[in-house]
């Protein structure tokens, strides 16, 4: 029988994995909100430089606001959680109608770190997944997505250690891989996957609240003063630290030379807008908890100094609250009420 699938939050990232499993055959449910009418009369319209292909339609099984909606689709084999990684969202809770006991594999194509927690409490006897994926893509307008010229999904069981302890975790593991791989999805199983999510930390955590924080494209930001490229390969240095702290050795300080030649490679082009950067200059909550706070806290757990880290943080979390509490057209209050 054709995996029962189900996405949780259809946007930049949850269009193109839509895509990737309808071509698996896969029958793939849609939780959608901000796009829901949209998604249901006309489904979505997708862009992408990788695939060369313009306007390409996709349209989900079925489209649902909600969870308990898509409950009466299931059981679900998958579901697929890609919203953003709000600690407030309690997403966790929010998807449990749609999840049976033992039976749905949950996973995670979220960015950040410190994200698993929440559904290893609520689902301990439910298969969980981690996925780090590279793949620029941004909702452009409700059901219409632009999709850069890459799509790399590393995933990995949570924990690491499941895989080999749990024949029920294999076995999804292993079928997650040749579904998404059967949809043209360059997915990778990676037996280490919290190496791999502090890898691409090292690229969120300094150019997402960077992009954010001054509006600007990776390539903007670099080539405004001749200071940028030394602040954003210190802040990856301070991720490689905290990595290293941790006991992941195989995050190593040249690494950081690769990531900024990335950015480096954009020149003279527009560059590129990092998720956190869209969701400023559409006035939405950031992930600067899984982004930046986590490690922030990390770091001082562990005893690791990160200066520039935690200025980023105080400034990210600080503007978040703005977008979250202020007035329209007002500065934030001193006296606004905190979550
Ligand atoms: N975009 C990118 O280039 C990349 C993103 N990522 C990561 O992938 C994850 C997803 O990001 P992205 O796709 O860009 O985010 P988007 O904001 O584009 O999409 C998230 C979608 O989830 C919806 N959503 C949120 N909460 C709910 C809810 N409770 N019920 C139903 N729908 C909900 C949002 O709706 P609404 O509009 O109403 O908020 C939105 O449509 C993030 O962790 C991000 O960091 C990783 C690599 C690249
Ligand atoms: C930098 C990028 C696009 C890498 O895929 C990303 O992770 C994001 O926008 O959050």
């Amino acid at each position: 029988m054709a995996p029962n699938v189900l996405l949780h939050g259809v946007g930049a990232i949850g269009a193109i994995y839509l895509h990737l499993l309808l071509k698996a055959g896969c029958r793939v449910t849609a939780v959608c909100r901000s796009n829901y009418d949209a998604v249901k009369a006309n489904g979505f319209t997708i862009d992408s430089v990788l695939y060369n292909t313009k306007d390409v339609h996709v349209k989900a099984t079925d489209v649902v606001r909600s969870p308990s909606e898509a409950a009466a689709h299931g059981p679900f084999d998958f579901l697929v959680v890609t919203t953003k990684a709000l600690p407030d969202a309690k997403t966790a809770a929010a998807i449990a109608p749609a999840v049976t006991d033992g039976k749905t594999c949950i996973v995670l194509i979220q960015n950040g770190v410190g994200i698993e927690d929440e559904y290893v409490a609520r689902f301990p006897g439910n298969p969980l997944l981690s996925c780090a994926v590279y793949l620029p893509s941004t909702q452009i307008s409700p059901g219409r997505i632009q999709m850069g010229n890459q799509e790399l999904l590393e995933f990995g069981t949570f924990p690491d250690t499941a895989y080999d302890d749990s024949a029920a975790v294999k076995a999804a593991a292993d079928s997650w891989l040749e579904i998404t791989k059967k949809g043209g999805s360059n997915c990778v199983f990676q037996p280490n996957i919290q190496v791999q999510r502090w890898k691409k930390l090292m690229l969120n955590a300094s150019w997402n609240p960077i992009c954010a924080l001054t509006l600007s494209r990776d390539v903007a930001f670099y080539l405004a003063t001749d200071v940028a490229e030394h602040v954003v390969l210190e802040v990856m240095l301070e991720i490689v630290h905290v990595a290293q702290a941790l006991g992941f050795s195989e995050i190593t300080p040249e690494m950081t030379e690769k990531q900024i030649g990335n950015a480096r490679k954009r020149i003279p082009g527009p560059g590129i807008e990092p998720s956190m950067l869209v969701d400023v200059l559409n006035g939405r909550r950031m992930e600067v908890e899984a982004i930046v706070g986590h490690p922030v806290r990390e770091a001082k757990r562990l005893g690791v100094s990160v200066p520039r880290l935690e200025t980023l943080y105080a400034l990210a979390k600080a503007l978040d609250d703005a977008i979250a509490f202020r007035k329209p057209g007002q500065s934030l209050s001193g006296d606004y009420k905190r979550v």
